[in-house]
């Protein structure tokens, strides 16, 4: 039903599952001595935060923050709201974001800041997708899974309007469906 929408396939669910299995690897033996807090900016990160943890064999910590700054649009309003703030506190943690993409950089920028305010002891970003075009601020996560191209891609928790979240694979809209 949903595949009616979709222009063409990026990344299939096979390749995000082994990705995703290779990721976990690396963040096992990279925190195999640390507790983690493993921060996931919901919404778009919770498919692929729900698989990666399952794939870290080392004890980590779990919170949310929801953070929106796209409300309905395609583009970046350019301003981070927080919509739901953490439970636990960041000082002295080791602190693992798990974010789906990573476009202008200004959502994770603006939580880098916030956590490092907060003086948490380290802060690594794990993002499944990276659109290098996109990049409005400077800033690299440390572990990434696919570079896409500048197209505005939904699928596997990102959305076009809050639908697409629930497609196991990335994909591009087909133009007729963006109401602009
Ligand atoms: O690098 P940026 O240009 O800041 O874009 C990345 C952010 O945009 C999306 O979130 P959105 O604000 O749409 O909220 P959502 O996760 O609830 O869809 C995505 O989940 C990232 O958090
Ligand atoms: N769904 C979706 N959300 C985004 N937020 C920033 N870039 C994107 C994108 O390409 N797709």
């Amino acid at each position: 039903m949903l595949q009616k929408d979709i222009e063409e396939v990026l990344i299939t669910e096979a390749e995000i599952q082994e990705k995703v299995a290779e990721l976990g690897a690396v963040l096992t033996a990279d925190y195999q001595d640390k507790f983690p807090l493993a921060i996931g900016v919901l919404k778009g990160a919770l498919p692929f935060m729900s698989d990666l943890i399952k794939r870290v064999d080392a004890y980590i910590e779990l919170d949310f923050m929801d953070v929106s700054s796209y409300g309905n649009a395609t583009v970046s309003s350019g301003e981070v709201k927080i919509v739901k703030d953490l439970n636990t506190s960041v000082e002295g943690r080791d602190v693992l974001i798990i974010e789906d993409i990573i476009d202008s950089g200004k959502t994770l920028n603006y939580l880098v800041e916030l956590f490092k305010y907060r003086k948490a002891k380290s802060i690594k970003i794990v993002t499944l997708l990276d659109k290098p075009t996109g990049r409005k601020v400077d800033l690299k996560a440390d572990y990434v899974g696919f570079l896409v191209p500048d197209a505005f891609v939904v699928g596997y928790g990102l959305d076009y309007a809050e639908k697409y979240r629930n497609l196991p694979y990335i994909g591009v809209l087909k133009k007729e469906i963006y109401s602009f």
